[in-house]
């Protein structure tokens, strides 16, 4: 203390200070005032990052805050350093699994917590519990948490931290993450990558360039034969922002003898660089139960026992002058906290831009929530909205429809089988066989998928035969026609049971179809939205309606109802057509050129060929050439067959008709006898010749003034009603080919496409 020019007489404790002394005392309270700022400076950046750091764990958030994170091998020492850091014991290194999570550990100086006041962050929020005081609780929930998240995640070490926040009177303003100690072999009963995975973890958590690492190995380690030192390397080549320590110094005291031992050892010559300068920490060996006071109190006599040692027990000393600054625990602690304040300080800027940063953009976001509702008091903008994205979604419907490959069909699509399954229309009315167009195990969607159904529609179509027709119904027509003394008679009676077949067999077939269709239709609507979706986040313009929840409701009931309405229009236009194609004014049965003749095999074929067009590519990778021909006419069955199989199968059937056991006298010999030729000659024109056949047996009966009537339909079995049998399934499979090939399709793609 500097003494005054008074000094050595009695002051006056009422004389005024001198001017000087008055600058010499407001100089000293400036300068404590200024001490006192700074520090506060420091808590509450401290406090500040502390807490950053707790929401960035919470919300798995990556933000450069400056942290210590402390590696090294198993049992080298980091916890028992952290408690030291801490000021009391919390017995984490006495769970005997070892570190096995990361330990987030904020240390909070807070004078006045004269007990340690510790407190857990919920494991998936920024919350954290209560304080818990006693050490053994606090040891058995980092147990607990650390063992139940292994168990949850099936993994030996697991890098989700477990954070916890310590006040105490005698702790530092620090925060350190504890690693999982690296280790060269997996202990019994753990996966054997474990040690890859501890080293991968640990490595990931040392690499943001904004962590100081704190490197511990022990002193009993030779520099040349360091196990960890080349990880660190990896991490950090120049040890830029390395920290190394030394740990259990005390282990290897005794073996220094002479001053150059312990100066050698102590500069690590050669292995760390000039301007790297590791830090010696012996920490106090006694595991009894101590309390806090005592513990620290070890911990400061250790660093006087360690520096006494070689200072005494070594023989000239060491060079206290260079080595003295990194011995001993207090020069460490010491020096990692101005080390985090210094990086605190540099960061600030950084964080703080970063922070701006991410409030502007919160800011933003709440600013559109808030325009997007007072938007929605705004009627007018809402009907602009509303009508922006039902268009949006029209659009989009007309694209899919057009032939789209986004969204991923692979995704979005549906094999036949799935659109069967998911429409709960797995059958086609009256077809008991499984039809299958091709292509039906592609995943399909939109136009594509409606061209398929289609197809499968025709596929459907044609493989129904002409159904059987009781004698009973035969004769009541055939009797009636004949009472009525037409010439005809058998022609129009076939013609009126192929009408009633087609009618009641068709019309089923032709309404399913229309439901497959609507289906098809109506799945689009939520590939629409997916689109639209899409685009939404792509132009971030356009209005997002995702929170209208009834909007969307409604918008998605509409279009429902649309297609609903189009599939009721589409079944009564396909319904007029039946009606007007099986009517008895329709010309059809008796036009002779319809379509290139009945029976003429070549011609159906060709049509048939003609209809399968694109949608028969059989586009499936598993296309062998069995299953690209999926319902192309089956060459030896009788079902699922297009027209020209149809007529061939009705000269077949004609050809295999019963010879009645007394022959007619009212019919043409050569109608059965000429059947053994037809048999099995499709391209010979059987069908044309029967056609002519059956005109001859008209005149015939006419001429011969033999009434229909007249033929006993029960016992002559097989003449007249085989015969009509034949011709009314000719009629059928023309009624049917009109129907499918000229009316129906085309009936079903205005309406449901350009309604
Ligand atoms: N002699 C001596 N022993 C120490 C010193 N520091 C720690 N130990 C002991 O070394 C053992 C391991 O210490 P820990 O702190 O658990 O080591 P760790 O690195 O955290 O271990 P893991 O988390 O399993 O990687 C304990 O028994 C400590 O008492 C020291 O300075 N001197």
């Amino acid at each position: 203390m500097a003494m005054s020019p008074a000094a050595g007489r009695t002051p006056n404790p009422k004389a005024a200070p001198s001017p000087s002394a008055r600058r010499a005392v407001a100089d000293s309270a400036s300068a404590a005032a200024a001490a006192a700022a700074a520090a506060s400076d420091t808590k509450a950046r401290f406090e500040a990052y502390n807490r950053l750091q707790a929401a960035a764990v919470a919300f798995g958030e990556k933000l450069p805050i400056p942290e210590i994170v402390a590696i090294g091998g198993q049992s080298d020492g980091k916890s028992s350093l952290l408690e030291a850091l801490l000021g009391f014991r919390f017995n984490v290194r006495e769970v005997e699994m070892g570190t096995r999570r990361p330990l987030v550990l904020q240390m909070v100086h807070d004078p006045t917590a004269l007990d340690p006041r510790c407190r857990f962050q919920e494991e998936d929020s920024e919350e954290y519990g209560h304080p818990m005081v006693q050490a053994a609780a606090i040891a058995d929930l980092i147990k607990q948490r650390t063992e139940s998240h292994l168990r949850t995640i099936q993994a030996a070490v697991s890098a989700k931290p477990i954070v916890m926040r310590a006040e105490y009177a005698h702790c530092p303003n620090l925060t350190i993450i504890d690693t999982p100690g690296f280790v060269l072999k997996a202990k019994k009963g753990e996966p054997e990558r474990t040690p890859e995975e501890i080293l991968s973890m640990v490595k990931t958590l040392a690499s943001p360039p904004h962590r100081l690492i704190l490197f511990l190995q022990q002193s009993s380690v030779e520099w040349c034969s360091s196990l960890w030192l080349d990880a660190i390397r990896e991490i950090d080549p120049t040890f830029r922002r390395t920290m190394i320590v030394i740990s259990k110094f005390d282990n290897r005291l005794k073996e220094f003898t002479e001053r150059w031992e312990v100066d050698s050892y102590l500069s690590a010559s050669g292995y760390l660089g000039d301007n790297v300068h590791p830090f010696f920490v012996a920490l106090p060996k006694d595991r009894g139960t101590i309390s806090n006071d005592e513990f620290r109190r070890q911990i400061c006599q250790v660093d006087i026992d360690v520096l006494r040692h070689l200072r005494d027990g070594v023989k000239g000393g060491f060079n206290e002058e260079k080595f003295g600054p990194y011995i001993g625990f207090s020069c460490l602690r010491k020096y990692l906290e101005s080390e985090l304040q210094k990086r605190y300080k540099e960061a600030a800027p950084a964080t703080l831009a970063l922070l701006e940063q991410r409030c502007s953009d919160v800011s933003m976001e709440l600013s559109r929530m808030d325009s997007k509702l007072q938007a929605t008091s705004d009627v007018s903008q809402l009907r602009r909205s509303a009508m922006l994205h039902a268009a949006s979604i029209c659009t989009h419907l007309r694209a899919l429809l057009d032939g789209a490959a986004d969204p991923a069909p692979e995704v979005w699509g549906k094999t036949t089988e799935e659109e069967q399954m998911h429409s709960g229309i797995n059958s086609w009315p009256g077809i008991s066989v499984p039809v299958k167009p091709p292509n039906s195990s592609l995943k399909l969607y939109g136009g594509a998928a409606f061209e398929r159904v289609m197809h499968e529609f025709r596929c459907a179509t044609y493989s129904m035969e002409c159904p059987q027709v009781s004698r009973e119904k035969v004769a009541n027509i055939l009797l009636a026609h004949a009472g009525r003394g037409g010439s005809s008679g058998m022609t129009e009676a076939a013609a009126e049971i192929a009408r009633a077949a087609a009618r009641s067999w068709l019309a089923p077939l032709t309404e399913t179809a229309c439901d497959r269709l609507a289906f098809v239709l109506q799945s689009l609507f939520d590939l629409a939205m997916e689109r639209s979706r899409t685009d939404d986040s792509r132009y971030q313009n356009v209005e997002n309606m995702d929170g209208y929840v009834g909007f969307l409701a409604a918008l998605r009931c509409s279009y429902y109802k649309f297609v609903k309405d189009l599939s009721k229009q589409c079944k009564q236009i396909v319904r007029h057509h039946l009606d007007s194609v099986t009517s008895p004014y329709s010309h059809i049965c008796y036009e002779s050129d319809f379509l290139g003749g009945v029976g003429t095999v070549a011609n159906t074929l060709h049509r048939f060929n003609q209809f399968s067009g694109v949608a028969s590519f059989d586009l499936s990778d598993s296309g062998s050439l069995e299953e690209g021909q999926e319902n192309l006419p089956p060459r030896d069955q009788q079902h699922m067959t297009p027209p020209a199989k149809a007529n061939e199968r009705e000269i077949l059937k004609e050809s295999q008709l019963t010879v009645p056991e007394t022959p007619s006298p009212d019919l043409p010999a050569d109608i059965h006898g000429g059947k053994k030729k037809d048999n099995g000659n499709m391209n010979d024109g059987g069908a044309r010749k029967r056609h002519a056949r059956m005109a001859a047996y008209a005149n015939r009966s006419h001429h011969n003034n033999v009434t229909v009537g007249g033929d006993d339909l029960v016992s002559r079995s097989g003449s007249s009603y085989s015969s009509i049998c034949s011709i009314s399934a000719q009629y059928f499979a023309k009624m049917r080919e009109v129907l499918i090939e000229r009316n129906v399709p085309s009936a079903l793609n205005s309406g449901f496409l350009t309604p």
